[in-house]
C-alpha cells in the first residue's frame, strides 16, 4: 500500500518539523499539518522564516525547501483528514490537572477528540497513527472510538512515538537512532505497519526501523524518556555530594561515562531538567504502576521528579543563603529562560521555578534569553498564581541585552546553557555590577578561573 496523503493533526514542537522532513524526504507524498490555532498555522506559513512559531536549528531550511511544494499548513482539518490515507495524531497530552489523576494521569482530551472527528469525517479506510506520547493502551481507546462510527470505514491504529529532542530536532529526525512503529499484528497490521516502515525507510536504513506490538510501543516511550530524565537526577544527586565532599561533578561524570555499560550522554549536571515531557511522562508512568497496584514501581520511578524539584529549590536557596542571607531588594540577572539551549521553548523552564522562589524572597530579577519573548516569561510566571500579574511584572523585567541584564546585579544565575553566554565580555560585565559580584552557574559552562581572576564570586553545581 503506497501512501499518497498525509493529514498530521497538531502542528505543534512535534508535529511541525516531523511533519516537514517527511516531507522533504517523500516529495511524492503530499502531506499537510492541521491545526486549530490559527495564529500558529498562519506562523507556519509566514513569508519570513524566521517567524516560525518553532525555533529549532536547521528547520527553516528544510520548511523553505517543501513548503508549498508538498507540505502544506491548514486550519481545514476536516477536509484533510478525508483526503489522507494516513493521519498522524500528534497533540499535546498534558498532565491531567483536574478530577481523577489530577497533577499525575495524562489528560487524553485533546486526542479523544481527534479520534472522534476523524471518526465523523472518514468516507475511506484510513491508518491512524499515534504520534503523541500515550500511556499504554492508549490505541485500544482510541480503535474503540473509532470502530464505533458504523459506516463500514475500516481503521488500523499505529504507535509511532517521537524520540526528537528539542533543539537538535531536525538532526534527530534526519538521523534517527531509531524508529519504532508498533502496529497490530494481522496481516491487515502488518500491511499498515509497512506503509509506515516505507515512509521513514525514504532516509533511514531498515535496520533503524523497529516494529513490535502496540504496547511494547507506547511503553517504550515513556521508559526512554524515564531513563532518560533519571540519569539526570541520579547525576544532580550527586552534584549535591560534590559540592559537600570536594569532588567534581564534571570529573566523575567524565569517569564513569568512559565506562562503555554507562556511557558519556546525558550526564550534564544541571539546575535540574525542564522541558514539556520529561516530568509528564514519568507522572503518568507513576500513575500507571500506582493504577496496577504496583506501589514499587511507581515509588521508584516518583524519585526522579522529587530529586528534581528538589535540584530547583536548592540552586535557589544557595543564592539566598550565598548572599548573606537575604535578597530582598537585590537585583539578580538571569541568563536564559528556555528550558535548554537551541529552542524557544520554556515549559516546564527550571528558570521559573527558580525566579518564584527568588521572588519570594523579595529579589528583584532581571532577565535575558536570546529567543524566548518577554510575553512567555509573564506568561509562564504568572501561571503559577504565586502573586498578581501586576507584582510579577513590577519584580521582574525582560531585557533584550545580556549586558543591560547584568548591570547593578547583585549576581547572576546562568539558567541556560547557550553558547552564546560563554562569549561575554565579562570583565565589562563585572565592571558594572555591584560588589562582591557573584556568578551562579546553574549549567557549568563558564570558565571559573577566568571569572574568578577577573574579581567574580563563582559557584558551579556540583563543585564546591
Ligand atoms: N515537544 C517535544 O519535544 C516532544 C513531544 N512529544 C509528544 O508529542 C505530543 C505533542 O507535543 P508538542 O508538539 O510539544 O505539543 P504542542 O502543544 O506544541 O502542539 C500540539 C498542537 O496540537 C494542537 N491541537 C490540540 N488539539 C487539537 C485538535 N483537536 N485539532 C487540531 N489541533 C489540535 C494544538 O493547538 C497545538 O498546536 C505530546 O504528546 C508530547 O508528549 C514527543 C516527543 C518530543
Ligand atoms: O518526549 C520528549 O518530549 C522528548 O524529551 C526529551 O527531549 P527534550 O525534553 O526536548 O530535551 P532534552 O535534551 O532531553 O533535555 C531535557 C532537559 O534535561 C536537561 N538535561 C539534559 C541532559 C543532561 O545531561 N542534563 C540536563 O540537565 C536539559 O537541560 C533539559 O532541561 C528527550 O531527550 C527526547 O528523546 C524526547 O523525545
Amino acid at each position: 500500500m503506497k501512501i499518497k496523503k498525509i493529514c498530521c493533526i497538531g502542528a505543534g514542537y512535534v508535529g511541525g518539523p516531523t511533519m516537514s522532513v517527511i516531507a522533504d524526504k517523500n516529495p511524492g507524498i503530499q502531506v499537510t499539518v492541521v491545526d486549530i490555532n490559527e495564529a500558529r498555522i498562519k506562523a507556519w506559513n509566514s513569508e519570513n522564516l524566521d517567524e516560525l512559531p518553532v525555533y529549532e536549528p536547521g528547520l527553516s531550511e528544510v520548511v523553505a525547501r517543501a513548503r508549498g511544494r508538498n507540505l502544506f499548513f491548514s486550519t481545514e482539518i476536516e477536509k484533510n483528514i478525508d483526503e489522507a490515507e494516513m493521519i498522524f495524531i500528534s497533540v499535546n497530552t498534558p498532565t491531567k490537572t483536574y478530577g481523577k489523576g489530577k497533577n499525575m494521569a495524562a489528560d487524553l482530551k485533546y486526542v479523544e477528540l481527534c479520534a472522534r472527528q476523524i471518526a465523523n469525517v472518514a468516507t475511506s479506510d484510513k491508518i491512524v497513527v499515534e504520534k503523541s506520547t500515550l500511556p499504554v493502551r492508549t490505541a485500544q481507546a482510541i480503535k474503540t472510538i473509532l470502530d464505533q462510527t458504523g459506516n463500514g470505514v475500516k481503521f488500523q491504529i499505529l504507535s509511532n512515538p517521537e524520540f526528537l529532542a528539542e533543539g537538535t530536532a531536525i538532526q534527530d529526525l534526519e538521523q534517527a537512532d531509531r524508529v519504532l512503529i508498533g502496529g497490530e499484528q494481522s496481516a491487515e497490521g502488518k500491511q499498515a505497519i509497512q506503509a509506515l516502515v516505507d515512509i521513514y525507510a525514504a532516509w533511514l536504513p531498515q535496520e533503524n526501523i523497529l516494529t513490535t506490538n502496540v504496547w511494547s510501543s507506547e511503553l517504550s516511550k515513556l521508559t526512554a524518556n524515564a531513563f532518560l530524565a533519571q540519569r539526570v537526577s541520579s547525576i544532580n544527586a550527586i552534584s549535591e555530594l560534590c559540592e559537600a565532599t570536594g569532588a567534581d561533578v564534571s570529573e566523575v561524570a567524565k569517569a564513569i561515562g568512559m565506562d562503555s555499560r554507562i556511557g558519556p550522554k546525558f550526564l550534564k549536571a544541571s539546575v535540574g531538567f525542564g522541558g514539556s515531557c520529561f516530568q509528564k511522562d514519568i507522572l503518568n508512568l507513576v500513575y500507571i504502576a500506582k493504577s496496577l497496584g504496583l506501589d514499587n514501581v511507581a515509588d521508584y520511578w516518583e524519585q526522579v521528579i522529587i530529586m528534581n524539584d528538589h535540584q530547583k529549590r536548592r540552586f535557589a536557596e544557595n543564592i539566598v543563603s550565598t548572599l548573606f542571607n537575604t535578597v530582598s531588594g537585590k537585583k539578580i540577572a538571569f541568563l536564559g529562560w528556555a528550558f535548554k539551549k537551541d529552542t524557544n521553548d520554556t515549559r516546564e523552564s527550571a528558570a521559573i521555578y527558580v525566579a518564584d522562589l527568588l521572588l519570594e524572597e523579595q529579589a528583584e530579577i532581571q532577565v535575558y534569553d536570546p529567543k524566548v519573548k518577554p510575553h512567555q516569561i509573564y506568561t509562564d510566571l504568572n501561571a503559577l498564581n504565586t502573586r498578581t500579574e501586576e507584582e510579577n511584572k513590577a519584580q521582574l523585567q525582560v531585557v533584550n541585552n545580556p549586558y543591560e541584564a547584568c548591570k547593578d546585579a547583585h549576581a547572576i544565575a546562568v539558567l541556560t546553557e547557550w553558547d552564546e553566554f560563554t562569549t561575554y565580555d565579562w570583565k565589562r560585565i563585572y565592571d558594572t555590577m555591584k560588589k562582591p559580584a557573584f556568578v551562579f552557574d546553574g549549567r557549568k559552562i563558564l570558565k571559573e578561573e577566568e571569572l574568578k581572576a577577573i574579581g567574580f564570586e563563582y559557584y558551579a553545581i556540583g563543585k564546591a
